[in-house]
């Protein structure tokens, strides 16, 4: 048992998906995994272990955020002994090549959180990074799978209404998409020497106001989500 995961000593896989909705970790676990127990409750960041093609795999929620990820991440690296971490989350485009429904990896994030500067000091910006065995495989599915999909840098922002940020220059500067949660993971999977990706659907385009609908959401995270999974296992 850790503070926020209610679960008995080898009840979580080694390797984990972390979406950040709850509904999103119980929509995977009833599709895609067999023999699935839920292992947490608690705050309803649902967890399950479950089977998916012979090997057991768990699903955490994470809630939205850094704050709250890097509690779940830390907690199944440091209390469960978590060797592999795969985000499954959803982001918002900003680049132009970035379409809705495209698959987005993360293979490094930039950030405005104050996370890394609390880490290291003022005067070394850390570069959170993907791991590389864990993108190639994904990389590898994603295009034998012939699913649309870009490779490279992302926004990891502390805020979904942000007026501050000049998401534009980041963009410029070939950050892919937006979301809310992969520095924070590469960070704690780099202090505990852990692998780790971030795999998003793009369910939004904030420069071109575009948005899936509920219904469509659930079609392309399918895609997303056999990926991680064939990753996972990989
Ligand atoms: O769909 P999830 O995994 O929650 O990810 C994205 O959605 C949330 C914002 O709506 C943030 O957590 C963001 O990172
Ligand atoms: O963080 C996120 C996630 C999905 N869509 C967005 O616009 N932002």
């Amino acid at each position: 048992m850790s503070t926020h995961i209610n679960a008995p000593a080898g009840s979580i896989a080694d390797t984990v998906l972390l979406p950040g909705d709850p509904l999103r970790a119980q929509y995977m676990a009833e599709n895609f995994l067999t023999d699935v127990v839920r292992y947490n409750e608690v705050r309803a960041a649902y967890g399950y272990t479950g089977v998916y093609r012979g090997q057991k795999v768990s699903i955490q929620a994470t809630g939205m955020g850094m704050p709250s990820i890097a509690i779940y991440s830390t907690e199944l690296m440091r209390d469960y002994g978590v060797q592999r971490l795969i985000r499954t989350g959803t982001c918002g485009g900003l680049a132009e090549e970035v379409h809705l429904r495209d698959i987005v990896l993360a293979q490094a994030a930039t950030t405005d959180s104050s996370m890394i500067v609390n880490t290291f000091g003022p005067g070394v910006s850390f570069a959170p990074t993907g791991d590389f065995n864990l993108l190639r495989k994904a990389a590898t599915i994603a295009e034998t799978s012939k699913l649309s999909f870009h490779v490279g840098n992302v926004l990891g922002e502390d805020q979904f209404y942000n007026d501050n940020l000049d998401r534009g220059k980041l963009t410029d500067y070939g950050v892919l998409a937006t979301e809310m949660e992969v520095p924070a993971l590469y960070l704690l999977a780099a202090k505990y020497r852990r692998q780790a990706l971030g795999i998003m659907t793009v369910s939004d385009h904030l420069v071109r106001d575009e948005h899936l609908s509920a219904e469509e959401r659930q079609l392309t995270l399918n895609q997303m989500i056999e990926l991680a999974l064939q990753t996972a296992i990989s």
